[in-house]
């Protein structure tokens, strides 16, 4: 595994922020951390960089952990973006990324350097302003800045926390063709993001985190093809009124998503659901397997606890 974390939990002031967390990440995922505002995503993003203290449990990177002095060589293979930007206002796009790429490489030959970071500022299409200051660049801007400056040293593993805030749609595709070729060439990702549409074309792992917990987690198909397989919506200007007359009974529960829809989950193979919906009278407009894609897996996956049996 390239990324272990073990048990970990952390206490921010009163607050139980991470309660038991244990998660890996293995070579060439791509893998997404998801959950609602609040529920630890930045904090275990930053335990993994070692900038905050476990209360309880470990962290490792490619079998080294993070708070052994070695990490600190093993850090030169990573490349992170975290929401404080922490760009240099007074330097050009060119000299932030140089500043930074002298701290990670301080030998490399002048000539490469000034490859690299051409590279990278055509990558994420700021070559034309590499000589302007960052005072001028709009909030996408310095976001692909601080992008561009994550990758400049051809990170192994790359931490990503919420990097499309602030990127307008071409940002957007040129981090979504970067996580791709990420995919492609075997580079580990850790991605915090709400961007769920984003996300799903590019995940291949996923977990969902909420209050502190890691309520679900493995391949994006395999949690996907879970849900997709016994989860139905149903929708009509009916359909709620009508659940809400039927008794509960074991191997059907459904969840109201809103005042005309729901979805129902099959507990045994040998329910047929149409039977089920026709025999208790349930008027409904609309027939799909649910979990069409990341955006309803993510609100039933986190919603799950207010399931009615
Ligand atoms: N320094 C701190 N002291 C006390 N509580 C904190 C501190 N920093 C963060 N928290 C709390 O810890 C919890 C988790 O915060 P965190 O930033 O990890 O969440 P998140 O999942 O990244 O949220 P978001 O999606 O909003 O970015 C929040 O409830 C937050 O208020």
């Amino acid at each position: 595994m390239v990324i272990k974390v073990s048990n970990v939990s952390k206490k921010l002031g009163q607050h139980m922020v991470l309660d038991d967390v244990s998660l890996q990440i293995g070579k060439g995922q791509i893998f997404a951390l998801v959950g609602p505002n609040g529920a630890g995503k930045t904090t275990l993003v930053r335990l993994i960089m070692n900038l905050y203290e476990a209360m309880s449990g470990d962290i490792s990177i490619n079998g080294i952990y993070v708070t052994d002095r070695r990490f600190d060589q093993e850090k030169k293979k990573i490349g992170f973006l975290f929401d404080n930007i922490g760009l240099f206002k007074d330097l050009t796009a060119w000299e932030n990324i140089e500043f930074f790429d002298r701290i990670y490489n301080p030998k490399a030959k002048k000539a490469d350097r000034h490859r690299r970071i051409g590279q990278v500022l055509q990558d994420f299409d700021l070559y034309d302003k590499r000589y302007s200051s960052t005072t001028t660049f709009s909030r996408g801007m310095r976001q692909r800045l601080v992008l561009a400056r994550a990758v400049v040293n051809n990170p192994e593993i790359i931490l990503l926390d919420e990097p499309s805030r602030g990127l307008d749609l071409e940002g957007q595709i040129t981090l979504r063709n970067f996580l791709l070729n990420c995919k492609k060439n075997g580079v580990t990702v850790l991605i915090n993001s709400h961007d769920l549409n984003e996300l799903e074309k590019v995940c291949t792992h996923i977990a969902f985190i909420k209050k502190g917990k890691i309520i679900r987690s493995g391949t994006y198909d395999e949690i996907r093809e879970a849900y997709t397989q016994n989860n139905y919506l149903i929708g009509g200007k009916e359909v709620i009124n009508d659940l809400h007359q039927i008794q509960p009974e074991i191997g059907i529960s459904w969840i109201i998503k809103n005042e005309r829809e729901a979805v129902i989950t099959v507990g045994h193979s040998d329910i047929d659901i149409l039977e089920w919906l026709s025999s208790h009278h349930v008027k409904y407009e609309q027939f799909r397997k649910a979990n069409d894609g990341l955006e309803e897996l993510y609100q039933e996956i986190i919603n799950e606890d207010v399931i009615h049996v």
